[in-house]
Parts: structure tokens; C-alpha cells; sequence
């Protein structure tokens, strides 16, 4: 995806505001950006969720940032989720900084067939720590599940990191859209949760909560 901070400021992406202030059809809304290393996936994954395709072939660099808006209903409340696609590529990384601030919540994905990106999450962590709220919410997601093959990532080294972090993690697919929506659904949950939580009302524990609903790539036997 392409985009430029002032097309995205501009709302030139298709997330203007565009409810009424009178009657807005949706209850609460939260920022997300997706991270992670260039190639890793992310605005795939973003148009996977959007849209429920696959952009396959050339694989055109995002520049800058953009975003798209998308309602999810949990537990009764419909979310607006701003999602912001941001660029993978270090020489963008000053401009991206700017938008950690205000994000709710972050994906940090990494390529299941890349070991430099997974082993650049410590680094995009660090940066996490340093640019964004303490608060912020952040899922830890292995892309590109699908391609078996050429895995080099084992999924329990996904999830002992997250655990190291106390994050959530899953592995994902793009392509076959595996996992894509539960990420987006466990951080709506997570935030109307934090936005609505009652005295007496049990928390709610996004980790828990994705365990129990993650899919497992069916071919995971790499050793
Ligand atoms: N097999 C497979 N390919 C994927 C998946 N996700 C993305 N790809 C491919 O990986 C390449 C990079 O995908 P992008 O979504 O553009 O990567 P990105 O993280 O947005 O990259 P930057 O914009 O540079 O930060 C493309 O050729 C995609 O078709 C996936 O889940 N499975």
C-alpha cells in the first residue's frame, strides 16, 4: 500500500471520519498499527482483514503510512478500529514514530519464513517502549503461516518471546486469512473492555482469550 503522512493526515485514505457527530454508528473507536519488518506482511494482513483478499505477485513497498477504518462488534459494542499501515523500511522509521503516541494498540508482525525479522522484534520492542504509551496493547504475530515449506521460525520460538514480553501471540496468514480477523477482534475486545470495565465485572485477558481461540497451522511439523 502506498501513502504519505499528509495524504494520510488529509484523510486521503479511506479513513476519514465520516459519522455524523449526531448519530455515529459505531461506540467506541481505537487506533492500531501494524509493525513489524518490511515484507513481513502487514498491509496484507490489513487488506486480508478489510476486505477478505489476498494481494499476491509484486510486492510494492508501503511508503510513509495510511490507514483504514473498520467497525467490529464485540460483546454488544461496535468498535471503530483506525488501522494504520505502516512502512517496514528503516528509512521511513523517523516519520512512523510520530503516530506511536496516540495508537491504542499495535500488531508487531514478523515473517515465519524470514529469521531476520523475527529476530528484529526485539529491536521493534525497544522502539515500542520508547515511542508508544506504557499502556499500549501489543500482539505478537508470526505471518505467512501458509508457506510451510520454507518455515524457519518454529511456532514455540514465537511463543516463548511473547511470553518473555507478556504478549499475546499467534501465528497468521495473510493469504488464507488464518488468524487475520481473531487479531483485530482480540484488541476490540481488549479496548472496549478497558473503556466500559464495571467494579464487579471479571477483566478480561486478551492472552487467554486468543489461546483459546487461535487456529494452528494444520503443517507445523518443523523441527
Ligand atoms: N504466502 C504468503 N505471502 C504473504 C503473506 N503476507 C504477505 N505475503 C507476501 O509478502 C510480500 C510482502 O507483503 P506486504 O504486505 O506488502 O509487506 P509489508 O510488511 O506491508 O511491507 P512494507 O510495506 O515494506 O513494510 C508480498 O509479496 C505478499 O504477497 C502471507 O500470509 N502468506
Amino acid at each position: 500500500m502506498t501513502g504519505t503522512p499528509a495524504a494520510a493526515a488529509a484523510g486521503d485514505g479511506e479513513g476519514a471520519l465520516r459519522s455524523s457527530p449526531c448519530s455515529p454508528s459505531y461506540d467506541l473507536t481505537g487506533k492500531v498499527m501494524l509493525l513489524g519488518d518490511s515484507g513481513v506482511g502487514k498491509t496484507c494482513f490489513l487488506i486480508q482483514f478489510k476486505d477478505g483478499a489476498f494481494l499476491s505477485g509484486t510486492f510494492i513497498a508501503t511508503v510513509g503510512i495510511d490507514f483504514r477504518n473498520k467497525v467490529v462488534t464485540v460483546d454488544g459494542a461496535r468498535v471503530k478500529l483506525q488501522i494504520w499501515d505502516t512502512a517496514g523500511q528503516e528509512r521511513f522509521r523517523s516519520v512512523t514514530h510520530a503516530y506511536y503516541r496516540d495508537a491504542q494498540a499495535l500488531l508487531l508482525l514478523y515473517d515465519i519464513t524470514n529469521k531476520s525479522s523475527f529476530d528484529n522484534i526485539r529491536a521493534w520492542l525497544t522502539e515500542i517502549h520508547e515511542y508508544a504509551q506504557r499502556d499500549v496493547v501489543i500482539v505478537l504475530l508470526g505471518n505467512k503461516a501458509d508457506v510451510s515449506s520454507e518455515r524457519v521460525i518454529r511456532s514455540e520460538d514465537g511463543e516463548t518471546l511473547a511470553r518473555e514480553y507478556g504478549v499475546p501471540f499467534m501465528e497468521t496468514s495473510a493469504k488464507t486469512g488464518m488468524n487475520v480477523e481473531l487479531a483485530f477482534l482480540a484488541i476490540a475486545k481488549e479496548l472496549k473492555h478497558r473503556a466500559g470495565r464495571q467494579a464487579n465485572e471479571p477483566s478480561f485477558q486478551i492472552r487467554d482469550y486468543v489461546e483459546s481461540q487461535k487456529k494452528r497451522p494444520s503443517c507445523c511439523s518443523f523441527v
